[in-house]
């Protein structure tokens, strides 16, 4: 355990923080700020999530996360993803996480192209439980989308990412003027510069939302930011004829322009569309309650540490998230709710272990953001500004352009201009009047509400590059340029740095490049059934090491689409080239293609990882795709248009 340094940080390096309580596994996920790893919680076993951040390399944007924390920190609902422990150290901040070992709502959607009605109905119920809860608890969220929604084990959506959500001081009713979230789910009255309520402006993004369920697509998208600003002002969107007059009744409801006409929280819970073969309205309440502790639960910690059960409680009561004991409370609660044993190993590590008297208790987060316990106070600090984009203003800004071989521009949805980095980080996410400016940086919107959970709330609560054909060659080590960034996912997936060169095809394709939203999903329809008849292999990817392509089986082929073609150095040719044509530099390692599109001030704004793998009984080469960074339908429509280009 890390030496504490009397200033209530802990003087420890990397992940030693964890040390004894979280064995580290690999890396499930990265975002702009983070990189998250799959994990054990030592005292029950259980799998958890870690998010970890590096304070220094937060910088300014270091409010957004503690603004996150604390939302987690009194947000607890079945539908959002629970927070179970903070460890701060002088350098980092790990959020250990509910793992969900689902992925994101998004890649679920583009591997079926869109879903039936049913099933959209079954996570659109979810969806708006968890955000009735929110808005009941004096909260907006601000960012829902589907890279914001997990699905864990049990096919239960979880929300995660609360860094750009607002609780205001003076309640829900508060009009709030800090422009955020992702452009093509914000609503008219945002990007138009207006004040707003949150709830009102989540509603229209839920709107959204539900669009991309039963569509595949986006209702308002277009790769220059004015325009897409213009569609979302009109509210005129296409609909398909797949959708039914009642799912259109309800989108209508929502995607309505006039704030004051779109459909309440409380409306759509009882709408007709969400009511279609259920007998209840959206139970929207938590099922979680701070205030009554599970009996059976604490007892079976108290057996445990041999302590006395009221002692145990009163830690528990504390609320301390900095405190493992807290964090083995929620898991043994989580699984006693699920109807899974409780019960906690003997020999196992005592949650009791850190909060003896002589043990120095880690920094409580909480309490640093005025929100711990049940102490809370403002923050002070604004979630971050949009102070940078501001500057460019509503006019025509392109936010990304990618070249394509007749040099147009091509590529970028509207959406999809803002990568996972760039929308993350605060200052930079999509331009809005000037006027917001100030207001952001002055953060007018959040009273850091912290504290217990539900506390205030709880009402109801080969290498192929040295192949004979391949033009690609292994010889040139590359920059560090995607690795440099810790926040992207690395040595699990491919192996050091240093393995990684430039991607040089010899000559760029041809190609239409015309969009094909259809070449997602091809194989993993076929492949449905033989899925549940594979074993997942251990490793996700090829390496350097590996002479041929990696057997892809399980789960992993839920991103893979199929070629027609049986040479794997062709088809990982093909895809350089496509990738060159297009003007997107790429490095690569054994059958891995990495692609990264820079912003102009040379940030990744896109990246993503094209792997030639072969598919088990099937006689031919695949390609597997990873988005690491970006905006998710920018990724689909790059993804989309390379492999139309490699396949043609
Ligand atoms: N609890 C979890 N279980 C499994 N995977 C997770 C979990 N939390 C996050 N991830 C994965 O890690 C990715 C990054 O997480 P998250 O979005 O919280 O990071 P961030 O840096 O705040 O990202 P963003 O750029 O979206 O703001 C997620 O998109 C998801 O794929």
């Amino acid at each position: 355990m890390p030496a504490y340094d009397g200033n209530a940080t802990y003087q420890a390096s990397y992940y030693s923080a964890l040390d004894g309580l979280f064995e580290l596994h690999e890396t499930v996920g990265s975002g702009g700020f983070a990189k998250v790893k799959l994990a054990t919680h030592v005292a029950t076993g259980e799998k958890v999530a870690i998010k970890i951040m590096d304070k220094r390399q937060l910088g300014e944007d270091l409010p957004r996360i503690r603004l996150e924390i604390s939302a987690m920190q009194v947000l607890r609902h079945q539908n959002i993803c629970k927070l179970f422990q903070v460890i701060e150290t002088e350098t980092k901040i790990f959020m250990v996480l509910e793992y969900c070992p689902g992925g994101e709502l998004f890649d679920y959607i583009v591997e079926r192209d869109r879903l039936c009605e049913s099933e959209s109905r079954a996570f659109f119920r979810q969806i708006a439980a968890a955000m009735a809860y929110i808005h009941q608890s004096g909260y907006a969220h601000r960012d829902l989308k589907p890279e914001n929604i997990l699905i864990d084990e049990d096919q239960n959506l979880k929300l995660i990412d609360f860094g750009l959500c607002a609780n205001p001081k003076g309640g829900m009713a508060s009009v709030l003027e800090t422009c955020c979230g992702s452009p093509a789910y914000a609503a008219p009255e945002l990007v138009t510069g207006q004040n707003y309520l949150g709830s009102e402006a989540d509603i229209w993004s839920m709107g959204v939302l539900l669009y991309a369920l039963l569509c595949g697509f986006l209702p308002f998208d277009d790769e220059n930011i004015s325009a897409l600003y213009r569609k979302i002002q009109s509210g005129k969107y296409e609909k398909p004829a797949w959708l039914s007059a009642g799912s259109v009744a309800l989108l209508d409801a929502m995607l309505q322009t006039d704030p004051r006409r779109r459909i309440t929280v409380n409306e759509l819970l009882l709408h007709p569309w969400l009511m279609v073969g259920y007998d209840t309205p959206v139970q929207w309440q938590s099922k979680f309650h701070a205030t009554d502790l599970e009996s059976d639960v604490v007892q079976q910690i108290a057996r445990h540490r041999l302590a006395p059960p009221q002692g145990v409680m009163e830690q528990i009561r504390k609320w301390d998230y900095s405190s493992n004991l807290v964090a083995t409370y929620f898991i043994l609660l989580d699984r006693k709710q699920k109807g899974r044993p409780f019960q906690l190993a003997a020999g196992a590590k005592s949650p009791l272990g850190e909060l003896s008297a002589n043990h120095t208790p880690r920094r409580n987060l909480a309490h640093e953001l005025g929100g711990g316990g049940s102490d809370s106070g403002p923050l002070g600090t604004s979630p971050r500004g949009l102070h940078n984009s501001l500057e460019g203003g509503l006019d025509d800004v392109d936010l990304l352009s990618l070249s394509s071989p007749n040099g147009s521009k091509g590529g970028g949805s509207g959406a999809g201009e803002f990568d996972r980095n760039t929308k993350n980080r605060a200052s930079e996410r999509y331009p809005v009047p000037n006027k917001k400016r100030a207001a952001y940086q002055e953060n007018k919107e959040n009273h850091q509400g912290g504290g217990t959970p539900n506390q205030h709330h709880h009402h109801h609560n080969q290498h192929p590059n040295n192949s004979l054909n391949s033009p690609l060659s292994p010889s040139r080590s590359m920059d560090s340029g995607l690795n440099s960034n810790p926040s992207t996912p690395k040595s699990h997936k491919s192996g050091a740095k240093d393995d990684w060169v430039f991607a040089t095809p010899d000559k760029p394709i041809g190609g239409s490049g015309k969009h094909n939203r259809k070449v997602f999903g091809s194989i993993e329809r076929g492949l449905d059934k033989m899925k549940n008849m594979l074993t997942p292999r251990k490793g996700r990817y090829g390496s350097s090491s590996e002479c041929a392509p990696a057997l892809v089986t399980g789960k992993a082929l839920c991103n893979v689409s199929t070629t027609s073609q049986h040479n794997p150095d062709s088809v990982l040719n093909d895809l350089a080239r496509a990738l060159a044509a297009k003007g997107i530099p790429c490095q690569q390692k054994g059958y891995i293609l990495r692609g990264k599109i820079k912003d102009q001030s040379g940030m990744a704004k896109l990246s993503f990882e094209l792997e030639v793998c072969r598919i088990p009984n099937l006689n031919v080469i695949g390609i597997r795709r990873k988005r690491l960074k970006g905006d998710a339908w920018c990724y689909k429509k790059v993804c989309e248009e390379v492999l139309s280009m490699a396949k043609a």
